[in-house]
């Protein structure tokens, strides 16, 4: 099969869909392997690196949306790429398209069969093609939100780990998934006062016994969240329920209660975002201020530590890739219904079902699809 690689145009995002070593193994399974000039260069990768691995370096992006059978990316397509995007082709990179309607609809127009990395799960009710970005995004989000919190950035003026004698930065995590879990050990780290709430109790649980009193955990209710909210110094917005758009917990109303020059740190953005004023930012301009709160809802945050987010994303996304490369979609996903659990674009239908929900759109199953 030929697989190709074009390089990201999303601003600011230096990750590439596929590393040399990767590279390197989908060659041994004896495909063809294209990928865009320069495209690895923000992830510390050179054109030389490729060939090295067997792949050939194609001048254009357009000459692998031309050409490839599989094209395996980053980020979802900008319109410039779904434009290119066309029938029978096998798109297979993150997509987020609950809070996307253009996307979608480009999406269903082009006739392409679109596996979407974020919907992608495993046996233990996880999701594998998140996670390595969550946990990158999770522990990115303390480290944002403290430069938020300095005074000259438009923040509160607070220390996370606070000095001795003045008590430290007050952390509010919203979802205790990968996300939550991984900036709560960082925000802890950093010596914050951490609270983790979520709706599932057995999560919580797990939280407890393997941090102890690292952080404190919280059932999320909306009474909780409200009275947490209210005293943070910083809140991370880390909830998902997959595939679909992000629960509101905390409303327009809600940031007038909220100390002034607090920040909230929406990750879950990709899916619409979980407090009512959020809006997507980018790395160029990261933070915007509403009723004297500062957010960061930047869509793509692992783009900014490039090179480590490329490793753990390539790492994740092999095995899919090459199954993907060898047995075709129909086979690979037919044969493993976590990877089907990906499907959410066929010949112009959507075949998730959160994802429809969320959009108000029709949907067929994954199995409908395969049939
Ligand atoms: N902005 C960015 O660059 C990135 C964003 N993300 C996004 O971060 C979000 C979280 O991802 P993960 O941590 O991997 O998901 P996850 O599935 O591991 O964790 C989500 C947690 O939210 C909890 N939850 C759901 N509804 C809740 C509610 N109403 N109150 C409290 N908890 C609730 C769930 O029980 C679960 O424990 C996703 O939207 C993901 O796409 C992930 C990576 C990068
Ligand atoms: C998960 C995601 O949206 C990202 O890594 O950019
Ligand atoms: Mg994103």
């Amino acid at each position: 099969m030929k697989i190709g690689c074009p390089a990201e145009i999303k601003p600011q995002e230096y990750r590439v869909g596929l590393t040399p070593h990767a590279a390197r193994e989908v060659v041994a399974h004896g495909h063809q392997v294209l990928v865009q000039a320069g495209a690895g260069l923000g992830a510390g990768f050179t054109d030389e690196d490729y060939t090295a691995a067997g792949a050939q370096i194609a001048d254009s992006a357009a000459q692998i949306w031309a050409e490839a059978e599989l094209i395996v990316k980053v980020k979802e397509p900008q319109a410039p790429e779904r434009a290119q995007l066309s029938e029978g082709q096998l798109l297979f990179t993150y997509l987020h398209l609950a809070p996307d309607p253009d996307q979608t609809r480009d999406l269903l127009a082009s006739g392409a069969t679109c596996i979407a990395y974020e919907t992608v799960t495993d046996a233990r009710g996880g999701l594998p093609l998140l996670a390595p970005m969550s946990e990158v995004a999770g522990r990115l989000a303390p480290q944002m939100g403290a430069w938020a919190l300095q005074k000259a950035n438009g923040g509160r003026g607070v220390l996370m780990g606070g000095v001795p004698g003045v008590g430290p930065a007050q952390v509010v995590v919203l979802g205790g998934g990968v996300v939550g879990t991984h900036a709560a050990r960082i925000a802890a780290g950093m010596g914050a006062d951490v609270t983790v709430l979520d709706r599932s109790l057995p999560r919580l649980r797990q939280l407890d016994e393997a941090f102890g009193s690292l952080f404190k955990t919280r059932y999320s209710t909306e009474g909780s969240t409200t009275e947490l909210v209210s005293g943070a110094d910083m809140v991370i917005g880390a909830v998902l329920i997959p595939g679909a758009a992000a629960p509101k917990l905390v409303t327009r109303d809600g940031l007038r209660d909220m100390k002034p020059g607090a920040v909230l740190v929406d990750v879950a953005i990709d899916q619409g975002g979980c407090f009512e004023t959020s809006r997507a930012t980018t790395h160029d301009d990261p933070v915007y201020t509403v009723d004297g709160i500062q957010h960061y809802c930047v869509a793509n945050m692992p783009g900014a530590v490039p090179r480590s987010s490329t490793l753990a994303l390539g790492n994740a996304t092999l095995p899919f890739l090459l199954a993907l490369a060898d047995k075709g979609w129909r086979t690979a996903c037919a044969e493993d219904p976590h990877l089907r659990g990906g499907l959410n674009v066929h010949a112009g239908q959507l075949t998730n079902g959160a994802v429809a929900a969320a959009l108000s759109l029709p949907a067929i199953t994954p199995e409908e699809a395969l049939a």
